[in-house]
């Protein structure tokens, strides 16, 4: 057995190709040349017979096997992120769009993918909402987003009685959206939060905040994931496809919002590519942003 250790944190753990797979594919690799790749850098370690390996030797081994596998742009995204890893920067991923356009999914992948141990729904800060304050006092926090304009008193503001009630809605999750995105600050760690409450413009993002809004093209597009949601979920797919149009006319005005605010719209055809996008965009912007630094 190879131990690997890490000189910096003290860490010493066996070496396990599983674990060198994943930060492989999390460059955007293929998991089954990230696989092979794993399997080549293991073979190279056993041939030299050595007991111990430091991270560092297995991260030059892994960069030169990208290398010679004519896999450049990714052997240099495998760098990147094992550098943003040890640097410990603390990142902040949100993510908003409509109900229904895979949020959630891109946000496990995402976590899963970058060892993101923390992932917030908004409607889950939304039913703590509902326990501390009655409906009597925001009726409009006790309905699905797209029903909220039934409740909600006369609000002022857009012309659609529906996009007022949304943003009433909005308004009052963003109370308790803001404790959340104050404490991960504070705390320094990575989380990734996602919802249809993170609506550009009501929500307040410094540097290391990342946000991007999700869409799904077509409403027979919308509609499947809605029957896909509901073979494991208790959400009935009839109870959102009787709103669509309602949730469709949402997701326009929360792309409008971006377009506003310059928050980046990411179409969600194929999961994979939606997922690469986002940490390609979030690649670039960091280094960026270091090279600033860098420079003063
Ligand atoms: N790119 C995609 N193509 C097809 N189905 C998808 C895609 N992204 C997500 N889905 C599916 O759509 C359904 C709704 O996604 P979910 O993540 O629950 O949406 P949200 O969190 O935005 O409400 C899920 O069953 C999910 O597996
Ligand atoms: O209010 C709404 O539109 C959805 C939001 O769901 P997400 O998009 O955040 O999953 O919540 P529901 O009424 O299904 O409990």
């Amino acid at each position: 057995m190879i131990i690997v250790t890490d000189p910096e944190s003290r860490a010493r753990l066996p070496f396990s190709r599983g674990i060198l797979t994943r930060s492989i594919t999390l460059a955007g690799v293929d998991v089954g040349i990230a696989y092979s790749i794993a399997t080549e850098v293991q073979k190279e370690l056993n041939s030299r017979k050595a007991k111990f390996v430091t991270t560092e030797e297995i991260r030059e081994l892994t960069y030169r096997k990208l290398i010679d596998h004519g896999l450049r742009e990714a052997a240099k995204r495998y760098l990147f992120w094992r550098q943003l890893r040890r640097l410990k920067v603390p990142i902040t991923i949100l993510l908003g769009g409509a109900t229904g356009v895979g949020k959630s999914t891109i946000a496990t992948e995402l976590a899963f993918r970058l060892g993101i141990r923390s992932v917030i729904g908004t409607d889950t800060v939304r039913e703590v909402m509902r326990k501390i304050i009655a409906p009597e006092l925001l009726p409009d926090l006790h309905t699905s987003s797209f029903l909220a304009w039934t409740a909600a008193g006369r609000v002022k503001g857009r012309d659609s009685p529906l996009i007022r009630g949304f943003e009433e809605q909005v308004r009052h999750v963003s109370v308790g959206l803001k404790a959340v995105l104050e404490r991960a600050h504070k705390e320094g760690f990575n989380t990734v939060i996602e919802g249809i409450h993170l609506v550009p413009g009501y929500v307040e993002l410094n540097d290391r905040d990342f946000m991007y809004v999700v869409t799904v093209g077509s409403k027979r597009d919308l509609e499947a994931r809605f029957y896909e949601r509901a073979r494991y979920s208790k959400r009935p797919a009839e109870y959102y496809i009787e709103h669509i149009d309602a949730i469709m006319e949402i997701q326009d005005f929360i792309v409008e919002m971006a377009r506003e605010h310059g928050v980046r719209v990411i179409n969600n055809v194929e999961l994979e590519s939606t997922v690469d996008v986002i940490m390609e965009d979030i690649m670039e912007r960091l280094m960026r942003k270091m090279g600033r630094d860098v420079r003063g």
